[in-house]
């Protein structure tokens, strides 16, 4: 597997936006000089992808508040390991008809009462007592059937995203473990969980209890919902109220509610915001589209600014790239420890 790269400056955006520009090196070396020292490393070759260009945008809300000067940069790539634009649903490809398949079931069945329900259930955290890498062995198996962008198991993803934040913001430790834990709650997948199916455990997340916005994707499979022709649940605020807090607000029940219930109840010493990456982290429609605003609060509004810089590195470091995971493990146990306790109830 080779990554075909024309132009030196392409070569140079594949050094940039991978999150492991040290395993990368060049097969035919004739490019210029620069690069020529790195010949002699292991040659990563993900699927044939970057043909033309990978000139992407460069990420540049790197401040918050003026409280971090970061350095580094994560250039977005222009396309994934399909050679497609990221998040395109309708775009003909190999993963097209099983992601809509998801989507429909996963938008006929999420209702209110259901999420509900499975908060209250899995919220007891009565399944399982681990540790943090205990899980995220766990997640070896899994591909994540929603995902337009990544047919590799999830372990991949969390250390790719963990990586790439890791490089772009080096002292912010906090985001690095918030990074490779945030998918965390994929191990309802796992047969020792119960085997939840695909639909309620991925993809992107919605709110219940009120309308659904069109910009959720495929949207048109919610009318199948029974919440959609509810009088109370199919309105604007449904049963909550403006500005409410998400606090309040009941998501579609998935990985990231189940994650975020696993850290508030054990004893887990990150940040607020860690908490609502995680929480809200699949929430497409609130934090790339922009919808739902109405149901925010001051809190949320400054805590929505983490998720947006996090985003980018969840989404664009999907690649074929693989981590070493002994290289890196050392790092991310001395990160788990400072943070989480030995074992989790989950
Ligand atoms: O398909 C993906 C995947 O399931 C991610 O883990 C989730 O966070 C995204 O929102 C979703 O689109
Ligand atoms: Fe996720
Ligand atoms: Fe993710």
């Amino acid at each position: 597997m080779t990554w075909r790269v024309r132009r030196e400056a392409d070569l140079e955006a594949l050094f940039r936006h991978s999150a492991f520009p040290s395993k990368i090196s060049i097969i035919n070396p004739s490019f210029s000089v620069k690069f020529q020292s790195l010949a002699a490393m292991t040659v990563i070759v993900p699927e044939p992808v970057l043909e033309e260009s990978c000139n992407g945008e460069s990420v540049k809300e790197r401040q918050i508040d003026g409280k971090i000067d970061l350095s580094g940069e994560f250039t977005v790539p222009d396309s994934n390991a399909f050679g497609h634009s990221f998040r395109d649903y309708e775009k003909e490809s190999e993963r097209k008809a099983g992601v809509e398949e998801f989507y429909r079931v996963n938008h006929i069945n999420q209702t209110y009462a259901f999420a509900k329900r499975k908060k209250e259930e899995y919220g007891r955290l009565e399944k399982a007592e681990m540790s943090i890498w205990e899980c995220i062995e766990l997640l070896n198996e899994f591909v994540d059937e929603s995902d337009p962008d990544l047919d590799e198991p999830q372990i991949e993803h969390l250390l790719q995203s963990a990586e790439a934040i890791r490089r772009d913001y080096p002292d912010e430790d906090w985001l690095h473990l918030t990074a490779l834990i945030h998918d965390l709650g994929k191990v309802l997948l796992h047969p020792s969980f119960g085997g939840e199916p695909q639909w309620c455990v991925v993809g992107d997340t919605f709110p219940l209890g009120c309308a659904f916005d069109e910009s959720i994707v495929h949207h048109q499979y919610f009318k199948q919902n029974p919440d959609y022709a509810d009088p109370v649940l199919s309105t604007r605020l449904g049963v909550y109220t403006e500005n409410c807090g998400l606090d309040k607000v009941t998501i579609s029940w998935g990985h990231d509610e189940y994650m975020y219930l696993v850290m508030k109840g054990n004893e887990v010493r990150l940040p607020p915001a860690a908490f609502f990456i995680v929480r809200f982290h699949s929430f497409y429609a609130l934090h790339r589209s922009g919808a739902y605003q109405y149901l925010m609060n001051d809190e949320d509004k400054e805590m929505l600014k983490w998720l947006k810089i996090f985003n980018k590195y969840d989404l664009y470091s999907k690649s074929k790239v693989r981590v070493n995971v002994e290289e890196v493990k050392p790092y991310y146990m001395s990160l788990i420890n400072k943070y989480f306790p030995d074992k989790l109830r989950w």
